[in-house]
């Protein structure tokens, strides 16, 4: 089977946890040998989030004095991409994957009309009390909306439209090579005849979709914190869903900037294909892959 991978940027640093490189490459590491299993069975394809490590590199380059400007996000998402596609890479290694294993910077083409750009959602950096949140709003010039009882920053997610890399990536699958690619939801780009950075975090699940759909991927599988997608989330009566079909998503309302998105790329990519998606916990990622852990969308 070709099985296209999402990880969570939350799986990979927890909330309120120590940024410290050693704490996400300890998850890193858990990832990797989650997968390596997948790895040996599958052509696989493993694109990764980046909301929490985007939003400390914004939040260093902003306290940085030596800069006139701080860096923008499409370069920072770049940053991103080196840093964890690079810890994957080495830790797919160490857990026994035998393929060779690539990491390719991806640029995602968006739309510079989206709306989307002037309605931030998208959660990066780390969780802050109320009035820190609004320090750092009148400071820096953010937006930052409730992420639960906390407050974060949210930044513009247009929706991804292609794949700049997506011909070398179908290349090197088809040819055997575990690719991390995507890493972030891709560095955003617009394209008017020349290709411009632009201060955006794409969402990861939606360009995994995306790949997958482009790729003809047979599974598109998205893990994070969760074990599954709940009814009720919040709730005391939440219960795990172990399976939704598309057809009732509509009726359901998921957050946007967290659950939303994760539904509606499984939702675009069983429309698409025809072939089932699935949402669980990153250390279940076999299981969920088999059906036995984790919601199907089907
Ligand atoms: N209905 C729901 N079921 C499960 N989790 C939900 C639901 N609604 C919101 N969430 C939240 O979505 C989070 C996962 O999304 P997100 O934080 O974006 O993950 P990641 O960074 O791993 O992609 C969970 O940790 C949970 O807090
Ligand atoms: N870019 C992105 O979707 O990151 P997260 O998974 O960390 O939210």
């Amino acid at each position: 089977m070709r099985v296209v991978v999402a990880l969570g940027g939350n799986a990979l640093l927890r909330r309120g946890e120590r940024a410290d490189a050693s704490v996400q490459l300890h998850h890193v590491e858990a990832a990797a040998r989650a997968l390596a299993p997948l790895a040996a069975d599958h052509e696989l394809v493993v694109c990764h989030g980046n909301g929490p490590q985007i939003g400390l590199l914004a939040l260093e380059s902003s306290a940085d004095p030596a800069l006139t400007r701080p860096y923008p996000l499409d370069t920072l998402g770049a940053e991103t991409q080196g840093m964890i596609g690079y810890w994957l890479a080495r830790s797919l290694r160490n857990a026994g994957v035998r393929k060779p294993v690539l990491a390719v910077l991806t640029q995602t083409v968006v739309d510079a009309a989206d709306p989307a750009f002037a309605s931030p959602t998208k959660f990066i950096g780390p969780v802050y009390e109320r009035e820190h949140a609004e320090r750092l709003a009148e400071r820096n010039g953010w937006t930052m909306a409730a992420d639960g009882p906390h407050w974060r920053r949210v930044v513009p997610s247009p929706e991804p439209v292609r794949l700049v890399e997506q011909e070398s990536i179908e290349h090197l699958v088809g040819s055997g090579t575990v690719v991390v690619c995507a890493g972030g939801g891709g560095a955003p780009v617009v394209d008017d005849g020349k290709l411009e950075g632009v201060e955006a975090v794409v969402d990861k699940d939606l360009t995994a979709a995306e790949l997958a759909i482009a790729l003809k991927a047979d599974r598109l599988l998205l893990l994070t914190d969760v074990s599954a997608v709940m009814s009720d989330f919040g709730l005391p009566s939440a219960e795990p869903l172990d399976h939704l079909d598309v057809g009732e998503i509509d009726q359901l309302e998921f957050p946007a900037g967290s659950m939303g998105p994760k539904v509606e790329a499984c939702r675009r990519f069983v429309l698409a294909t025809g072939s089932e998606a699935a949402i669980g916990a990153l250390p279940d990622a076999a299981r969920v892959l088999e059906g036995s852990a984790g919601t199907a969308v089907r």
